[in-house]
């Protein structure tokens, strides 16, 4: 590993960058909820029936009964006021909404998380500057390039992901010998950005372009740039002060430096696919089109409204901050699950095994069959292959499944996705969110509610085998994703790549362990971004 990621301890990024920065991709949504701007405070919904929670004895605000136990703080304002409050956390006036009103804010296009996201970060005047077209605040572009050209192609992707996955965790980790008590990590958080940076620039922009240091990096790095662009994670940060970094960063924009290195990187590569597709037009030959974003794309300019390349990269840009960090940060955490529950680890190499076994013993009978029949066997019944992680047999892993599942569930910052009012919203209830207020959605109301089955406060891995509750499965009892015509379209490679993760993981290392065990569930319920306070040693299976 080289240049600026690998010399620094923290990445080349500060660690309140990253801690700002990682959210963004979380919907480009709970950035706002650690961005807050002391400006502009919009205030509380103006209907007096909804109640203002009490501030504990020495408070202020509710930021420190939040903090100390965010369980316990929401689990006695429901029972002292119902699932709707009001509160005043991170500098902000907040209407608290729980249960089943939850859904109501998802499924309501007057709530906007997009309005409310801009009014503490002012991000859509970033985006802009980074893109050329689809700059009206609704447009849906990014939504639709994800759900049209990721989500379908997966299993055309996996291959891909898994190859790029396999190599730099080799690269990065690598033999963890038993012998030498294994390997100790101070940061695993480095090996997970180069395996997902690197799986999710082969995706992106081709293999090509992803051989690039420069691109990596900019993978690597775009999102903490941007939370400092957003103001470092500076809870209360004045007035001014925010004022003053926004006026230089309009100057001095990062996110522009990293379109300008996609674009210089990407032009001679798609002039030279141009050169072949003329090449092959004029022999009437059949040019066969990279499989990546970056193609589709361009294939699809008009489609998309996009200007010219810097656009089109200004769009990729837009999608690395909201896909590579958030899917670092859950990776790196989900090690940090493993380390804790290593009751668990058995069972998933289990499963992995029967799984593959199931797959090899599946192929050769097809194999047989056709040399039954005189029939010839194909490249994609190669026995080399049998074992292979396709997203067919990742698929078959339910316990992976619900194991990553239930650290969503498990982890999920209590209080997220803020959202704000477009116009005076009547909730079931009655009560009225007043336009220009914002609300903030209770996680821990759905993701503890009794549907979730027993121990809801406990971490139970096995939790949802059997269920029809797939962890790509969003909805009012599943919100790290969100729900409703908004909910992240990436969740579909996200979740596949963190099971993949913890597949080769399992497969390759016996033992994950914690430095410090009395820091691991800090860690199990940080909010994305958190810097993890320890260490893990990995050992090699033998
Ligand atoms: C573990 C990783 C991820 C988490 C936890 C996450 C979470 C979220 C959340 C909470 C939202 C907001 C939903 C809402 O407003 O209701 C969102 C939106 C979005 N996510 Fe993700 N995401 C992840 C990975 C990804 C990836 C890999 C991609 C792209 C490949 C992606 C692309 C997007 C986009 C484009 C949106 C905006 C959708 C819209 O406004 O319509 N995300 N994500």
């Amino acid at each position: 590993m080289i240049g600026l990621i690998s010399n620094s301890p923290t990445v080349g990024v500060p660690m309140e960058a990253i801690k700002v920065a990682l959210p963004i991709g979380v919907g480009l949504a709970s950035a706002a909820f650690l961005a807050m701007k002391a400006a502009a405070n919009s205030g509380y919904t103006t209907d007096k029936s909804i109640p203002m929670a009490s501030v504990r004895q020495g408070d202020s605000t509710h930021d420190n009964e939040y903090y100390d136990d965010q369980d316990a703080f929401l689990r006695r304002c429901e029972e002292e006021y119902g699932p709707v409050f009001n509160i005043h956390l991170l500098n902000k006036p907040l209407t608290v909404v729980s249960g089943p009103q939850i859904r109501e804010v998802f499924m309501n296009d007057d709530f906007s998380a997009g309005d409310a996201i801009d009014e503490f970060t002012g991000m859509r005047a970033f985006f802009d500057s980074v893109r050329k077209s689809n700059k009206d605040v609704d447009n849906r572009v990014i939504h639709e390039v994800v759900r049209d050209t990721i989500s379908p192609n997966l299993s055309l992707f996996t291959p891909r992901i898994v190859e790029q996955l396999e190599k730099n965790l080799e690269k990065e980790l690598g033999t963890c010998p038993k012998e030498e008590g294994g390997k100790f990590v101070a940061k695993p958080i480095l090996v997970l950005q180069e395996m997902v940076a690197n799986a999710m620039a082969n995706v992106f922009v081709g293999p090509e372009i992803a051989k690039s240091r420069e691109v990596i990096n900019t993978f690597i790095t775009a999102t903490a740039d941007f939370g400092r662009v957003l103001g470092n994670g500076e809870r209360r940060m004045s007035f001014w002060r925010a004022f003053t970094r926004r006026a230089n960063y309009k100057v001095f924009n990062p996110l522009q430096i990293h379109v300008r290195i996609l674009v210089e990187a990407s032009t001679p590569v798609i002039l030279e696919r141009r050169r072949l597709e003329a090449e092959a037009n004029e022999k009437g030959e059949k040019w066969e089109r990279p499989d990546d974003i970056l193609q589709k794309l361009l294939d699809n300019f008009d489609k998309y409204g996009f200007v010219d390349l810097e656009d089109v990269c200004g769009h990729l840009m837009i999608l690395i901050l909201a896909s590579v960090h958030t899917t670092t940060d859950t990776s790196t955490n989900l090690l940090y699950y493993m380390a804790t529950y290593p009751e668990y680890l058995d069972k998933l190499y289990e499963e992995q095994q029967q799984v593959l076994d199931a797959v090899q013993a599946e192929r050769e009978k097809e194999r047989q069959e056709l040399v039954k029949k005189g029939e010839p066997i194909g490249e994609d019944l190669d026995p080399a292959h049998d074992r292979d992680l396709s997203a067919a047999t990742i698929k078959r892993m339910v316990h992976m499944d619900s194991f990553v599942r239930e650290v969503f569930r498990f982890r999920t910052e209590r209080l997220t996705l803020i959202h704000r009012a477009r116009k005076d919203i009547r909730l079931s209830s009655g009560i009225t969110i007043s336009k220009g207020s914002s609300v903030i959605i209770n996680m821990r109301s759905a993701h503890q509610s009794p549907e979730q089955g027993e121990d809801v406060t406990e971490f139970r891995p096995w939790r949802f085998v059997g269920k029809p509750k797939a962890a790509t499965k969003a909805g009012s009892d599943f919100l790290p994703f969100g729900m409703g015509k908004h909910a992240c379209p990436g969740r579909f490679l996200a979740i596949q790549e963190l099971k993949t993760i913890g597949v080769l993981m399992i497969s390759k290392y016996s033992k994950i362990e914690i430095e410090d065990p009395s820091k691991a569930m800090k860690i199990l319920r940080s909010r994305i971004g958190t810097p993890n306070c320890t260490g893990l040693t990995f050992t090699s299976r033998g």
